[in-house]
């Protein structure tokens, strides 16, 4: 039966961040993305939240694509087609090539309302069943290093399970091998975000030193092929962020041993849907995965959780609590972490409440489109 679905909202919102979030490409400090909304005729409201970035400094899509990709183009084919299942969206969207964070906004709002229609979890609608994840934290390039030793001796005192730190050429084995001396055990992961390449090859196994769960994304955004050989020449397992966006580069990538495990990002992969086919394929083949984050807001925040439910999410990912980037969220209640996990919520959809009034604050524009 098709699922019954009346209006799309397509809301950009603009909220600063508490910190600055530097990595190898630049530093961030305010977020524009949209909030997608799709309705039904009895009040269901399913949201779905953009993760693209006003720059195309993580991947070639930004704020502007993602808004012409949806209004152009993706709200007309879920208009045309019949939708029985979230999980016919990826098709729906198949003609338009590329742009799996435009796909994912919306998909990520057909799978909320379709958990409300059901009145059942988002996680549950995934197939999920942990009823707690547990979840590390991401520290961006800080400007020394005592600076990021007390932000890590923060967040271990807060409990989360695993330390992300960002590297580039200049901030990486040096700074790496003090925060090793101060922290001797605990779980340290470096993200390179491809700041490197082959000719890297030596310094980078300097790093196996420092028994590191991962490196994550050290070559070319676009690279599988000589990953392989990196990973090759490493006891340190290689983790793939910007590299796959499907299951098609996820089985390249396991095939030519690119990597020991993935990065899954809802938005990078083109929505829950692939997110799942990924993370079955990995399941099958023992890589281990990982949930991503791209410093979202609540709703996206929401749709982490749900998604890291499922059984092979094994590590712990980047979904930390709201207060960590924002001062207000637009969910209510804000994400919270207690000792480096979070309680997976009950209530239908993707179990937080949407607070409209803070939705409005934040927002620059809405736009509505009838189906
Ligand atoms: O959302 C989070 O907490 C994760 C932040 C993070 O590490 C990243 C966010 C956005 C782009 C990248 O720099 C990056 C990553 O590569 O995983
Ligand atoms: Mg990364």
């Amino acid at each position: 039966m098709a699922m019954p679905m009346n209006q799309v909202r397509l809301r950009r919102l603009r909220m600063m961040l508490n910190h600055p979030f530097t990595t190898s490409f630049g530093s961030l400090q305010e977020k524009e993305f949209f909030i997608t909304e799709v309705l039904d005729d009895n009040g269901g409201r399913g949201f779905g939240e953009s993760v693209a970035f006003t720059s195309p400094w993580y991947s070639e899509e930004t704020v502007e694509t993602n808004h012409h990709v949806i209004k152009d183009f993706l709200i007309d084919l879920l208009r045309e087609n019949t939708i029985n299942h979230p999980d016919d969206v990826t098709d729906v969207f198949k003609p338009i090539k590329g742009h799996p964070m435009a796909k994912s906004a919306l998909e990520g709002a057909v799978w909320d309302l379709y958990a409300k229609q059901k009145d059942i979890p988002l996680a549950e609608a995934l197939g999920g069943t942990k009823q707690n994840i547990e979840v590390g934290v991401s520290i961006g390039i800080k400007p020394n290093k005592n600076d990021l030793l007390q932000t890590i001796d923060h967040h271990i005192r807060e409990g989360y399970k695993r330390i992300k730190i960002k590297i580039k050429p200049g901030w990486d084995y040096e700074v790496l091998k003090d925060v090793r001396k101060h922290f001797p055990d605990i779980p340290i992961m470096a993200d390179a975000n491809s700041a490197y390449t082959l000719e890297d090859i030596d310094h980078l196994k300097k790093l196996d030193e420092l028994n590191l769960m991962m490196i994550e994304q050290p070559l070319a955004h676009d690279d599988i092929v000589d990953h392989a050989q990196l990973q090759a020449s490493l006891t340190t397992p290689i983790c793939l962020d910007e590299s796959i966006h499907s299951l098609a580069d996820t089985r390249k990538a396991v095939e030519l041993e690119s990597c020991e495990i993935i990065n899954i990002k809802i938005g990078r992969v083109g929505g829950l849907t692939e997110a799942k086919r990924i993370h079955n394929y990995c399941r099958e083949q023992g890589i281990q995965v990982w949930c991503g984050g791209m410093l979202e807001a609540g709703v996206g925040r929401a749709h982490n959780i749900a998604l890291t439910t499922l059984p092979q999410f094994v590590l712990p990912g980047d979904t930390a609590g709201s207060s960590l980037y924002w001062n207000q969220d637009i969910i209510t209640p804000e994400v919270t972490v207690s000792n480096g996990m979070i309680t997976v919520p009950d209530k239908p959809g993707i179990g937080y409440f949407i607070d409209d009034d803070a939705l409005e604050s934040f927002s620059v524009s809405v736009e509505t489109f009838y189906l």
